[in-house]
């Protein structure tokens, strides 16, 4: 029988098309978290073409909600025209019941928050050839933190040696990415909004949709298939390195349906590159640009690492515990620019209610982590980048609440790949400021080239192109930095 509680207040709704009109194209977060405001709630109600969709714009609902009740609120709408049309659909991030539990269990127990075996040795290494390259040419910064983090998560997903610059496989991985990206955006193909029209023919007018969604779902299949065929090639051939695949494939159980078990580690180690690379990168770029805004944050830091480290070495992530204003930085970073500012909606699975609302079953459920991020209650002025925020007396703060529990997603769904991201971007971190220090870069005329901070609004956020000048700070850095590049290497 229908709630005789009333849904919560959100924009106006007309007859078919519902709020549509009144769904904000970019910047998306930014108008949701407005909402709040203009309408007195945290939770919000709107409708398209009779989906509802439930915005949580406080991290207290998430919680109670999200979290607490993640029993409920684990299910995925329907991505039609990325999961159904593109092929898409082997993505565990979009799946759910049976089919996405085997395959996040995988994944957990190959990469538990609790082993560093795998990964670390590998950021690492990975690192060490990003401080080389920085050296070398780094008005490139840019295209180095996107290759080293490309081929970092290829790495770990295959086991795959990646070509230091210009790998074909991060560049076809980049490309089937894109695709995604342009897909996946809410809104921007119909189809999404009204499903049926997925039955419509390829000649019709106005489908145009459908023959891109042919050409482009034979990237989509590359994208898993190729670089999976590499790694089972190299296993073969004896010169493949520890990774998701080669772990898994070595525990095939033979007495089950291998092929089976093959499709299942297939998929899972497809979301390595799809899930991790654009955000890590995301988060290392806006670092830089962190840096480059605040010189004084970045002398603090770098006083911080010299204390520690004394010239002699570089930083390992187990010099983490006693780096706090570093950890502080990195904390702030992804609160400032989080990378997926309304993360991946997730979907209610029965009638609920919360603070006196009725919540249909099959709501679209958005966690507005950007609001969460800036709300001026647990982060005063929060559009200032302000690490001191989670310090007391020299130490992190537990009474502040951590943007790491909030950037990552929640409850059932929470990112299980996020403590490797936030050891590749604190080792990134450390490794960069020990060594560099980052500068306005200068025009003709001698004068310092402020940056724009002017970023690109799409299902990852990434700050656009930007100058600086990135030097060594001294010979001993340049010194260390070889040093460790060729005992890595060797
Ligand atoms: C800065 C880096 C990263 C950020 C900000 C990030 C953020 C997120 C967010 C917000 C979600 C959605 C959670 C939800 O639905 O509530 C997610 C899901 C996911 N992430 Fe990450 N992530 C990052 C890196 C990674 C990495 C490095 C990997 C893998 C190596 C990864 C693998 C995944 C997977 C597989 C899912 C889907 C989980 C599911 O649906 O069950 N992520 N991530």
């Amino acid at each position: 029988k229908p709630s005789v509680l009333p849904l919560p207040p959100g924009p106006k709704k007309i007859p078919f098309l519902g709020s549509l009109l009144e769904m904000p194209r970019t910047l998306e977060w930014q108008t949701f978290a407005q909402w709040s405001k203009d309408y007195g709630s945290d939770v919000i109600h709107a409708r398209v073409a009779g989906v509802d969709i439930i915005i949580l714009n406080s991290i207290q609902a998430a919680h109670d909600l999200l979290d607490r009740r993640s029993a409920l609120y684990s299910g995925r709408p329907r991505f039609v025209m990325a999961a159904e049309l593109m092929g898409w659909g082997w993505q565990f991030s979009a799946m759910i019941g049976e089919r996405w539990r085997e395959r996040r269990r995988l994944f957990q127990q190959r990469f538990p928050s609790s082993n560093n075996a795998v990964h670390q040795p590998r950021l690492t290494e990975f690192i060490r050839v990003l401080q080389l390259q920085l050296l070398e040419s780094p008005d490139d910064f840019m295209n180095i933190v996107r290759h080293t983090f490309g081929g970092v998560i290829l790495a770990l997903a295959y086991g795959i040696k990646i070509e230091p610059t210009n790998d074909p496989l991060v560049k076809m991985a980049e490309y089937a990415i894109h695709t995604l990206t342009i897909a996946a955006v809410p809104g921007a193909f119909l189809v999404d909004v009204l499903p049926i029209l997925k039955y419509i023919p390829e000649w019709f007018p106005g489908a145009s949709f459908k023959r891109k969604a042919r050409v482009w779902r034979e990237v989509a299949l590359n994208f898993r298939d190729m670089p999976f065929a590499i790694s089972e090639q190299e296993i073969e051939q004896g010169t493949s390195q520890p990774s998701f695949t080669t772990l898994c494939l070595d525990d095939l159980d033979p007495t089950r349906d291998v092929e089976y078990q093959r499709q299942i580690i297939k998929d899972t180690a497809g979301m390595f590159f799809s899930a991790g690379s654009d955000n890590i990168v995301s988060v290392v770029q806006s670092f830089i640009l962190a840096m480059l805004c605040n010189p004084d944050i970045q002398a603090k830091a770098q006083l911080e690492l010299d204390e520690l480290l004394q010239h002699q070495r570089l930083a390992v992530y187990d010099d983490e515990p006693f780096l706090p204003y570093l950890s502080a930085v990195v904390k702030e970073v992804f609160r400032w620019q989080n990378p997926t500012p309304i993360g991946i909606p997730h979907r209610l699975d029965q009638d609920d209610t919360y603070k006196g609302f009725h919540l249909p079953a099959g709501s679209m459920i958005i966690g507005n982590q950007w609001a969460m991020l800036h709300d001026e209650n647990d982060y005063p002025e929060p559009f200032k980048f302000n690490p001191e925020r989670f310090l007391k007396n020299g130490h992190l703060d537990p009474t502040v609440k951590d943007p790491l529990s909030v950037a990552f997603g929640f409850g059932r769904r929470f990112c299980p790949g996020s403590h490797i991201a936030v050891q590749a971007v604190w080792l990134a971190a450390a490794s960069i400021l020990s060594t560099f220090n980052i500068y306005k870069a200068v025009d003709n005329e001698g004068n310092a080239i402020e940056p724009s901070l002017e970023y690109h609004s799409a299902l990852i956020y990434r700050p656009l192109p930007f100058k600086c000048n990135i030097k060594p700070r001294s010979t001993e850095a340049v010194f260390l930095v070889h040093s460790a590049f060729d005992q890595s290497s060797g």
